[in-house]
């Protein structure tokens, strides 16, 4: 990619500048809570994005009862119908690209074609490839080396949002946080809908920005730096009518080990805010507490 697109007012990392983007890349973390990547075509080419949209755009046309095969595998990992979230969304996922075997079950569940079940294949690795190699920059930002992101569960999910007239000001994808530590979203080339809240509250809307990514951080990301990161609340919302779709790809914590802060991200100034938990402990509480925007949060928090 020559010239970064416009980013719309977000920051761009340009994932060709580093580690001279260290700064601005921890920056973003910490106030934006997200942020426009660009120049990552030697890990994810730009045209497999537009491959990857066009086996979407397949997949949400097969009939229904094949659809539904793609069970959850963990809550909410599967096959949400129209109506099951929210009207007008539907979804497919995944609950670890980091597998192949889990990728090739996927692919069997939907019957997909050898040419389909290619490109799924070649994106699911290298978005895998993409979102650790933000991990380890990340980590590298603090002077940490080797965070093992590679091992941690990788969630997958396409939504398909079939907005029409009357739909215009009604949600999609209620706020929300996400429960992992980044997100990488494939966001839809020409309709726009989402919206992430800025610190002070307001939101803003995200624009398409054809060939570049969106990264969020998520609450795990919080846990993580300690307090640092920002897990940005975000929202879809019909503006115009058309069908909008997206793929989002979650690195979501720790498979075994303990989610906490390095403690190269803990001192006398930084002490621990959270104590150590296990992933899928979190994740369970915010199921259950119909914690949705990073709420669960407080009842990890150390006592002071
Ligand atoms: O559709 C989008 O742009 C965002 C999707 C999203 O936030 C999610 O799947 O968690
Ligand atoms: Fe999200």
């Amino acid at each position: 990619m020559a010239d970064a697109p416009a980013s719309n007012g977000f920051p761009v990392i340009d994932m060709l500048h580093f580690p001279a983007q260290l700064p601005e890349l921890i920056k973003a973390c910490e106030e934006n809570g997200c942020f426009r990547i660009v120049n990552f075509d030697s890990i994810l080419p730009v045209s497999l994005l537009y491959q990857m949209k066009a086996v979407v755009t397949e997949l949400f046309e097969l009939p229904l009862e094949i659809k539904q095969r793609n069970v959850d595998v963990i809550v909410g990992s599967g096959y949400k119908k129209p109506g099951e979230i929210n009207a007008i969304h539907e979804g497919f996922g995944l609950y670890d690209i980091a597998s192949s075997r889990s990728v090739d079950e996927f692919c069997n569940q939907l019957d997909a074609t050898p040419q389909q079940r290619e490109t799924i294949e070649r994106y699911a690795k290298a978005v895998h490839d993409l979102i650790t190699d933000i991990g380890h920059k990340i980590g590298e930002g603090f002077g940490l080396e080797s965070v093992p992101f590679e091992a941690w569960p990788c969630q997958f999910r396409i939504n398909k949002y079939p907005f029409t007239h009357d739909a215009i000001g009604s949600a999609g994808l209620k706020m929300h946080t996400d429960n992992g530590f980044l997100t990488i979203v494939q966001d839809d080339e020409i309709l726009s809908g989402l919206e992430v809240m800025e610190k002070s509250g307001k939101f803003v809307a995200v624009d398409p920005c054809p060939g570049a990514l969106l990264v969020t951080l998520g609450d795990i990301a919080v846990v993580w730096s300690n307090g640092r990161f920002y897990n940005v609340k975000h929202r879809v919302v019909c503006k115009e009518a058309g069908i909008r779709m997206s793929i989002a790809t979650f690195l979501l914590g720790p498979r075994e080990t303990m989610v906490e802060a390095p403690p190269e991200l803990v001192d006398s100034e930084h002490p621990r805010l959270y104590v150590p938990f296990k992933f899928e402990d979190f994740r369970k509480a915010r199921f259950f507490k119909h914690s949705h925007a990073g709420e669960a949060l407080d009842l990890f928090r150390v006592e002071s």
